[in-house]
């Protein structure tokens, strides 16, 4: 039998690219770097599966580019990247990797929140440092918990914080009655702006979150608030969060996204000492990141069959 032609914009996880190998035919990009534009639509002139490694751009260009494409995978929950209803369009399931993720992307959010509350980056530094003197933190016993984008993942942040005694508060598209019956209270945004103690941020990027964190919403916090970014970059006005951070206006600020992305190491934020970043790493565990891309692999076997993808995104999709 012959094999399913597919590409890989960058290197996947041991054991799903066996699987992969075991039915396809891969061309598989090992860098330098990211894979160029040009190659890619060059490589897809025959392809009949993309497995999306590191976030490339799919949008109508690419899939014109790729007349025989059946399936797209991406080893990731976010699909910011991906034009879905072009997807669809052109008769293309797309499948990400929901719930593989949520307990490690849950464990490094609200450990940013806890690491910013207690100082422990600060200590450590001092500590290496040789100072050897105490740095004062906040408690988040008793404090006010909000979360923005109460969904899978922020659901699980919302349980590790009531375990510290935290009260919960979220704002949502769509409210979670089994979340509020587990003591999450819906409020409005502007609510939950002024009422927090802490916000962590978990909305999926789109036209309607991008930018929702500007200079209005840091205005409305409290000046003692924690503000925990683990979405996507764009959510925030960077300029905003800076101005806020250097003003005082908010207390501190930890992220694991940022826009721009990567951040440098020149830029103004860094030089702030109300901030904590983390490069991007809420899922990336060992075990996290390799069922993401055994998941990723499934969706991408499934579609090459013409099988329902395990994890859909445009489930309305006609296959070709
Ligand atoms: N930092 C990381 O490494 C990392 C890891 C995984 C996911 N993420 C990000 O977290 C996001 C959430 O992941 P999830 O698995 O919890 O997704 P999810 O779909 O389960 O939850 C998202 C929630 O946000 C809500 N929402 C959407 N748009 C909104 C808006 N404009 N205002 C208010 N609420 C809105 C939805 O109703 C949903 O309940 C992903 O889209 C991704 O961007 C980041
Ligand atoms: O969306 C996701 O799954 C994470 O940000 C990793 O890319």
């Amino acid at each position: 039998m012959s094999k399913y032609k597919v590409v890989l914009t960058g290197t996947t996880w041991p054991e799903a690219y066996e699987k992969l190998l075991e039915q396809c035919e891969v061309k598989v990009w090992e860098g330098p770097g990211p894979l160029p534009r040009d190659q890619l639509l060059d490589w897809l002139a025959d392809a009949e599966g993309l497995f999306n490694v590191g976030h490339v751009k799919v949008d109508e260009e690419l899939l014109d580019a790729a007349p025989n494409l059946r399936v797209i995978a991406q080893s990731s929950v976010g699909y910011d990247n991906i034009d879905v209803e072009a997807c669809t369009r052109k008769g293309v399931p797309f499948g990400n990797t929901p719930g593989v993720l949520v307990e490690a992307t849950a464990d490094l959010t609200f450990g940013l929140l806890l690491s910013a509350a207690r100082r422990i980056h600060e200590g450590w530094e001092l500590v290496k440092a040789g100072q050897w003197r105490t740095v004062y933190g906040t408690d988040l016993y008793g404090k006010t918990l909000g979360v923005v984008g109460l969904g899978d993942i922020g659901s699980a942040v919302a349980r590790r914080a009531k375990a510290c005694g935290m009260n919960i508060i979220y704002h949502n598209r769509t409210r979670r009655p089994n979340d509020e019956q587990e003591g999450a209270t819906y409020v409005s945004f502007d609510e939950l702006l002024t009422t927090s103690d802490c916000i962590v941020c978990l909305v999926p990027l789109s036209n309607h979150s991008r930018g929702m964190f500007s200079k209005e919403q840091f205005n409305k916090m409290k000046p003692t608030a924690y503000f925990v970014n683990a979405s996507r970059g764009p959510v925030v006005d960077t300029q905003a969060l800076y101005d806020a951070l250097q003003q005082n206006k908010i207390a501190y600020a930890a992220l694991d996204v940022t826009d721009p992305e990567p951040i440098p190491a020149d830029h103004p934020l860094l030089s702030l000492s109300n901030i904590l970043i983390t490069p991007h790493i809420g899922s990336a565990t060992y075990e996290t990141r390799n069922s993401m891309a055994n998941l990723a692999a499934e969706n991408l076997l499934a579609g090459l069959s013409g099988k329902p993808l395990p994890t859909c995104v445009n489930q309305s999709v006609n296959y070709k």
